[in-house]
């Protein structure tokens, strides 16, 4: 008797048998709709705008996996640059990664305040890219030449949206090199991505990062100019089995000659090696024979992972011949980055030279 007059109490409750009825559902589905018509049509007006901007730019694009370190390498170039050159550039639209990350949400917050404030200008009165791009001055002192090598270095946000993305790639076929992040420190790791519309697969995180980088070699010239999106359904990490969802973006740039492939967080691979041998998740790799030292087993399993990056890597016949280079860092060393972006410096460089002379 009780039990049915709650029900019938519940059941009268004007908010719920409105969050129920399918005018509801529908009400909602409209407001969603219309929200994300209001934000495609603000990356539209935001797109204008940079293209204009990116007309004659000279630009290094950065892709690579969800949380390869692609934020913390442009942070810390641009700490670098700063240093090359004297000229701090307060207000270049990318935030400090460090920031973001849980536990210091009070800076966070100040620091999307002032990316917002800063996107459009900046202290040293350069014009920026819309907010859905991150984009950092990037100098390098090259000692031997004499000289100084300046490019920008560009991401489109995460914010952004996979579907979103795609809006810029036309601005990207400008692009002077193409920079994939790797993480090293994931060979270990599992995800599941999607197979087919309905299947999943069960797959190595770094085989999946490997497969993102020949989906972009892989294209046709002619399709330079289109970006693809690959989402991560979960991220699980054997054992824990613990998910984590986000994307991988992938971008399709083939008429880019240059190509960096950055080996990151090397210390983490460091220590997983001592736990979890490379051949237990590529059992086509031979470790070395013998008692070696840490640092020789490291740079053997570094070595074969570049080597299966850059074997990705092909020329397209009729397109200039393509180059590519591998940079192993932990982007968190400052004290060994140094070197690390003079030679990314120096690869632009001959780069330039190069387009140059064949004009
Ligand atoms: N130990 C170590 N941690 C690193 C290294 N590089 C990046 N990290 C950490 O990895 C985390 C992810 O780095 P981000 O720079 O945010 O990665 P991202 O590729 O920009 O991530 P998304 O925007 O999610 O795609 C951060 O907590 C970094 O501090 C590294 O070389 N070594």
């Amino acid at each position: 008797m009780v039990f049915a007059w709650i029900r019938r109490l519940f059941k009268r409750h004007p908010e719920d048998s409105e969050a129920t009825s399918p005018t509801a559902t529908t009400k909602q589905a409209r407001t969603k709709r219309a929200h994300e018509q209001a934000r495609s049509d603000e990356i539209d007006e935001a797109l204008k705008r940079d293209r204009f901007l990116f007309k004659d730019r000279k630009v290094v694009l950065v892709l690579g996996q969800e949380a390869a370190g692609k934020s913390t390498f442009m942070w810390q170039a641009k700490k670098y640059s700063e240093r090359t050159t004297g000229v701090s550039r307060s207000g270049e639209n990318l935030h400090s990664p460090h920031r973001s990350r849980p536990g210091s949400a009070g800076s966070a917050g100040a620091s999307s305040s002032n990316r917002s404030k800063h996107s459009n200008s900046s202290g040293t009165g350069k014009v920026h890219l819309s907010r859905w791009v991150a984009e950092i001055s990037f100098a390098a002192r090259l000692q031997q030449r004499g000289t100084t090598m300046h490019t920008t270095l560009v991401r489109v946000r995460r914010k952004t949206g996979t579907a979103q993305q795609r809006k810029w790639l036309h601005l990207f076929g400008c692009a002077e090199a193409l920079l994939y992040v790797v993480d090293l420190s994931c060979y270990d790791e599992w995800a599941d991505v999607p197979e087919t519309d309905e299947t999943m697969v069960h797959s190595l995180l770094l085989s999946e990062s490997l497969k993102c980088l020949s989906t972009i070699e892989s294209h046709a010239p002619r399709d330079a100019r289109l970006f693809g999106c690959l989402r991560l359904a979960a991220r699980t990490v054997p054992h824990t089995r613990k998910p984590a969802t986000s994307p991988l973006l992938a971008c399709r740039c083939a008429c880019l000659s240059e190509q960096i492939i950055v080996l990151n967080k090397v210390d983490l691979f460091r220590d997983k090696l001592a736990k979890i041998p490379l051949a237990v998740c590529f059992p086509e790799y031979e470790q070395p024979a013998g008692d070696l030292s840490v640092d020789v087993e490291v740079a053997s399993a570094v070595e074969y992972v570049a080597q299966l990056f850059m074997s990705q890597v092909h020329s397209p016949s009729g397109m200039p011949e393509r180059r590519v280079h591998a940079l192993c860092m932990n982007v968190l060393d400052t004290g060994q980055l140094g070197a690390q972006f003079q030679m990314l410096g120096e690869v632009l460089y001959q780069e330039r030279i190069r387009r140059v002379l064949a004009e």
